[in-house]
């Protein structure tokens, strides 16, 4: 008998349309015909003779008996073997054996079991059943050995993904001003709009036109939760507002900025769609500008007087959370934090702290000097040298190593990491007459 396998099928490199009838298998299977009772004593007596392959019943109604499928392995003939108790039973109660045809179809079979039939062997443990979901949108990264096969694995993946409508595969690295990538359709509907969940908030974009990376949302989580409510963020480069939205919904007021368009009009539409148009202000600016003219921006805005926030009503017969108490939140003259999330260059924007608050410094009589949160790339490991380096480089003030928090996010290739770097901006930095 052969094993639950499919075998190797052969298709065609740049084949357009998967023929699913190659995924068909028939198996040719014993059968028990049972009483119900019987069922329960073949269960508990004799389970390494029964069929047990994942996602297949084993148990058919017939009339008013049962049909209990049996192991591939079992031997009808076997009375002096692993099989002879088993037999044994069958022959005392009078049951009949009879063969069975299981016929299992390319529903059946899971995507990495129809991806090994058809793509070559090797680096078999590579083959590309894996994806990064973003919406309805499933991205993935396809090697150039799998090319030829891209429409078939997008096929598969479609098929055995129900909340997936439509695949893509990035066609070249990311190198674009905004960091997005071109893309391939491989399946599915030619639609980019999706909607994202992250942190309790969702966010509409158009993931081709935009930056957005699912595998951020802890570094998104863990940046967020540092900001306290009634603080102010100026976030430089805010994408579609994954830091900024959440944090509005905490009551934290954010200057939320990016110079690509199309983010910036998904940010101002998601920052209504998660109604914190109270604490969120979007701007469209280049981040060097925006860092130097943020800081009169938010003095002006916290001359407008205090937010006054009052939680949405709790839908009636609800019970638990937050009293609901309106609140007003004093506008802070500065910000608390400034976060820069453009990894292959944010360092290089750090200059534009220099005097940024010059002249200004009884502002901060009540606040304290604000957190610098900068993504980069590194490929040293430890990474402090060359990140305490390019820091001064770029801001022009030395820190000890024990001043900058470098936090590890995520490996982006073998030799590039991406790190966090957080430290408190130096008050000979922010107010520089130079
Ligand atoms: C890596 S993405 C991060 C987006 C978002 N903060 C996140 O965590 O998903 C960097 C963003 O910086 C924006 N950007 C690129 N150059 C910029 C510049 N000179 N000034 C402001 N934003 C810029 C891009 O459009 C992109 O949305």
């Amino acid at each position: 008998m052969e094993p639950l396998k499919l075998a190797k099928v052969v298709i065609p490199p740049y084949t357009k349309v998967l023929d699913k009838s190659l995924f068909e298998k028939l198996f040719r299977l014993v059968a028990a015909k049972v009483t119900p009772h019987q069922v329960g004593l073949l269960n508990k007596n004799y389970q390494s003779a029964l069929l047990n392959w994942p996602r297949v019943k084993r148990v058919f109604d017939a009339d008013n008996e049962k049909l209990v499928l049996l192991s591939p392995e079992f031997d009808i003939d076997d009375f002096t073997g692993q099989y002879k108790q088993i037999n044994s039973f069958f022959k005392e109660n009078d049951i009949h054996l009879v063969p069975y045809l299981l016929y299992l179809d390319y529903n059946y079979w899971r995507a990495d079991e129809i991806l090994d039939a058809f793509l070559p062997d090797a680096q078999k443990e590579d083959h590309p059943s894996g994806f990064t979901a973003v919406g309805h949108i499933a991205h993935m990264n396809l090697r150039d050995e799998w090319l030829p096969f891209k429409y078939l694995i997008g096929q598969v993946i479609l098929d055995k993904n129900p909340s997936i409508k439509t695949v893509v595969n990035k066609t070249a690295t990311i190198d674009t001003k905004f960091r997005t990538f071109s893309m391939e359709v491989l399946a599915g509907e030619d639609n980019f709009i999706v909607t994202q969940h992250e942190s309790g908030c969702r966010f509409r974009f158009d993931f081709s036109k935009v930056y957005w990376n699912s595998r951020l949302s802890t570094e998104h989580d863990r940046l967020i939760q540092q900001f306290q409510p009634g603080e102010a963020v100026c976030d430089v480069m805010a994408g579609v507002g994954p830091f900024a939205c959440p944090a509005g919904k905490k009551q934290v007021i954010v200057f939320a900025n990016d110079l690509n368009p199309h983010s910036y009009e998904s940010l101002v539409q998601n920052v209504t769609l998660n109604k914190v148009d109270a604490f969120v202000k979007p701007f469209m600016k280049d981040g060097r500008e925006f860092i130097k003219q943020s800081t009169d921006e938010l003095l002006s805005f916290s001359k407008t007087g205090p937010i006054h926030f009052s939680p949405a009503k709790k839908p009636k017969g609800k019970k638990g959370g937050d009293v609901s108490t309106s609140r007003d939140f004093v506008i802070p003259p500065v910000f608390q934090h400034y976060v820069m999330n453009l990894p292959g260059s944010a360092l290089e924007f750090l200059d534009a702290f220099r005097g940024c608050y010059a002249g200004k410094e009884d502002l901060f009589k009540d606040y304290p000097l604000p957190k610098v949160h900068v993504h980069c790339f590194c490929r040293y490991d430890p990474p402090t040298e060359d990140l305490l380096n390019r820091i001064y480089e770029s801001l022009g003030h030395r820190f000890e190593a024990s001043e900058v928090t470098m936090h590890f996010v995520r490996k982006v290739a073998p030799k590039k990491d991406m790190y966090c770097c957080t430290f408190t901006l130096p008050a000979s930095v922010i107010f520089a007459k130079d």
